[in-house]
Order: C-alpha cells, then structure tokens, then sequence
C-alpha cells in the first residue's frame, strides 16, 4: 500500500475538502482488494531508495532534482529496475532519464495557452508519472492530482517525490471513471493521451466536466485526424500498434463533442503531427516507438496504413452558470 496521507492533509485545507472522504474509503477499498503481482516489488524498489539530501530542484524542460553529491549506484540500478520511463526527461542528481516522450516539447505546445495556474487546483488524469505536474507546479499550481491507473506510472511519480517531498502533488491509482464523480471543484482539469482510449469519449468529457469548478478551464489533447466537422475514424483493429484506440475525429468534430457536453469557449490552439523527435526508443524505454509504428514507406501513414498521429489541443470552458441540461447517457 501507498501512504497517501500527506496529501489527503493537504486537500483537507482546501476547497478539495469534501474529496477526502471518498477518497480514503476509495483508496482503503482498493488496498484490501489490491490484486496486482507487480506492487509489492516496485514498492521494495522506493522503499530500498537511498536518502540523499536535496540542494536544488528545477522544473523546466527537465524536470531535475540536484544534491552535493553525485548519485549512488543503488540509486541508478533502482531507477532502471523502474523501467520503460515514457514520460520525462528526469535528472536526478546526475542521472539523466531520458525516456520516450520529450514531453517539454508538448507542454510548450500547450503552456502557451493555459490559464494562470497560480494558486489553482488542477486534476491531471492520465497523468503518466506526473512529469507535466511537476510543471504545473512550476506554473504556480496549489494542488495537482494526478490521476493514472498505472503503477508503473505511480511509484515513478514516488520515486521522483521521494527527494522533492512534495505533499500537494500526488499521482493516484484510479481512473477518471472510478473518481468520485461531480466534485465541481478543480480550477482546470487536463485529459492529455487518455480520449482516444475511452470507448466512450462523450462520457469521458462529461466525468471531465464534473470534475471542473463552475468556469473552470479543461485541457484536452489527444489524437485527432484531418478532415470536416461531424467525422471520426475507428480504426478496427490496431492503430499505431495499439489494441485501445476507439475514437479519432477531426478537431472540428471535438469541438461539436464538447460543445454537446456542455462546455463554452471552445478553442482549438493547436494542431501538430507526431514526430521521431517527440517520440523515440531510448536507453530508458527499449524498444519499439514511433518509428516502428509508421509505415515505413509512408510516414503519414500508420503500419496498419491509417492516417499517423496528429495531435490537437482544446481548450474549453465549464459554464458560470450552473443551470445546465443534465445529460442523461444512460
Ligand atoms: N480511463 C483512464 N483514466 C485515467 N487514465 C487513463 C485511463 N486510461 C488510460 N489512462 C492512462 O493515460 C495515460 C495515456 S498516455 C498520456 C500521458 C500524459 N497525459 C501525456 O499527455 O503524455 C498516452 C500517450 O502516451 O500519449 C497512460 O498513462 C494510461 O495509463
């Protein structure tokens, strides 16, 4: 089991107050009927990590953490016995984790045009190890929940926060599904990566929307294709190698899903295609990536011959007003 407990303090003092109920009895469910082989090793690796005094942190491109000395070899074995890193780069005093994903390059993309996060309570879900929280942090943010049901991803995020020891950043084991549902309390919500594997994209926006503070502002990023309003791709079969991929319309089409789900102020600041300087196998995570996943004789093409990744930034407001149409998708 995960302590949680700090960061369960640190809701209680803010307007995320009414969370922490649910939220423990959530957590403790999960802990007595907790099924997963993997937990109890990675949770030997954070507990073995070796105590290092922290001079620095930085939270730019790389997200860094710097000490007086150089990092010991039980802490570089530990960081690699956490391997695939996909979300990063990571420096941790000396050891530079680069994984799959140069998501400074993203987070430029999208940092451009987000609301002042000062002071704000944010809910990342699909958080991955919590890279971009770490920048939200930077930005100003007064809370980032995190949100991933990976474990990889969680202990990760434990690793990096067992040297930045910080109580209002956590990244929890749940789906945004399984998240008490209605809390009507972040300042902005982010759903970066997550759309395009819910076989149930509207419903994914309207748990968003639940989420988000009345005026609240949520950050959606995910695949998108080329084309008009009203179209969407379901790739049967795989897409980019991936077996989840249910949902990939145009940006047009995401904003009508929005507008339909009730959200205001429906912007589309970004459209960019995936590339190899993004997304790219490393010493951090072997294997296949990006390249792999294009057809080699095309590269606008995925290997299954669909269009390749595109991805496109939303940004869109949850209505002051509160009289809103429930939508009913049952
Ligand atoms: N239902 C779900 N609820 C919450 N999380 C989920 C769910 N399903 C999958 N995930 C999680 O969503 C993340 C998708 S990656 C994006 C990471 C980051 N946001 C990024 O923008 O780089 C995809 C990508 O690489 O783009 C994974 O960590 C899943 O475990």
């Amino acid at each position: 089991m995960i302590n949680y407990q700090p960061f369960l303090d640190h809701l209680s003092h803010t307007r995320l107050n009414h969370w922490v109920v649910p939220l423990s009895a959530q957590l403790d469910d999960l802990w007595a009927n907790l099924n997963d082989g993997n937990l109890p090793r990675f949770m030997s690796i954070i507990n073995d990590l070796p105590s290092l005094a922290v001079t620095d942190t930085e939270f730019s491109d790389t997200v860094s953490i710097r000490g007086d000395i150089q990092a010991p070899e039980t802490l570089l074995t530990a960081l690699q016995q956490l391997k695939p890193w996909r979300k990063g780069p990571f420096s941790l005093f000396g050891i530079d984790i680069d994984s799959e994903w140069r998501c400074n390059l993203k987070w430029d993309r999208v940092a451009a045009h987000l609301p002042d996060l000062t002071g704000q309570h944010v809910l990342d879900v699909g958080s991955g190890n919590g890279y971009y929280g770490w920048r939200m942090k930077a930005a100003g943010a007064a809370t980032v929940a995190g949100i991933d049901p990976s474990w990889l991803s969680v202990v990760q995020h434990l690793a990096v926060n067992r040297y930045i020891n910080d109580a209002s950043h956590a990244v929890l084991p749940l789906t945004m599904e399984s998240l008490t549902p209605d809390l009507n309390a972040f300042d902005t919500v982010f759903s970066m990566g997550v759309l395009y594997h819910r076989r149930s994209p509207l419903d994914h926006l309207f748990e968003l929307r639940g989420a988000l503070r009345p005026g609240g502002t949520l950050v959606l990023e995910t695949i998108v294709i080329d084309g008009h309003e009203g179209e969407s791709l379901v790739p049967i079969g795989r897409y980019a190698r991936m077996n989840n991929v249910w949902f990939l319309p145009t940006a047009k089409t995401l904003a009508q899903w929005l507008e339909k789900m009730g959200f205001e102020n429906i912007r589309i600041v970004d459209e960019s295609r995936t590339t190899a300087e993004e997304q790219r196998g490393t010493d951090w995570k072997p294997g296949q990536s990006l390249s792999e996943y294009l057809h080699p004789d095309d590269p606008t093409r995925t290997v299954e011959g669909h269009p390749a990744p595109i991805r496109a930034i939303l940004l869109a407001d949850k209505p002051v007003n509160q009289r809103l149409k429930r939508y009913r998708l049952d």
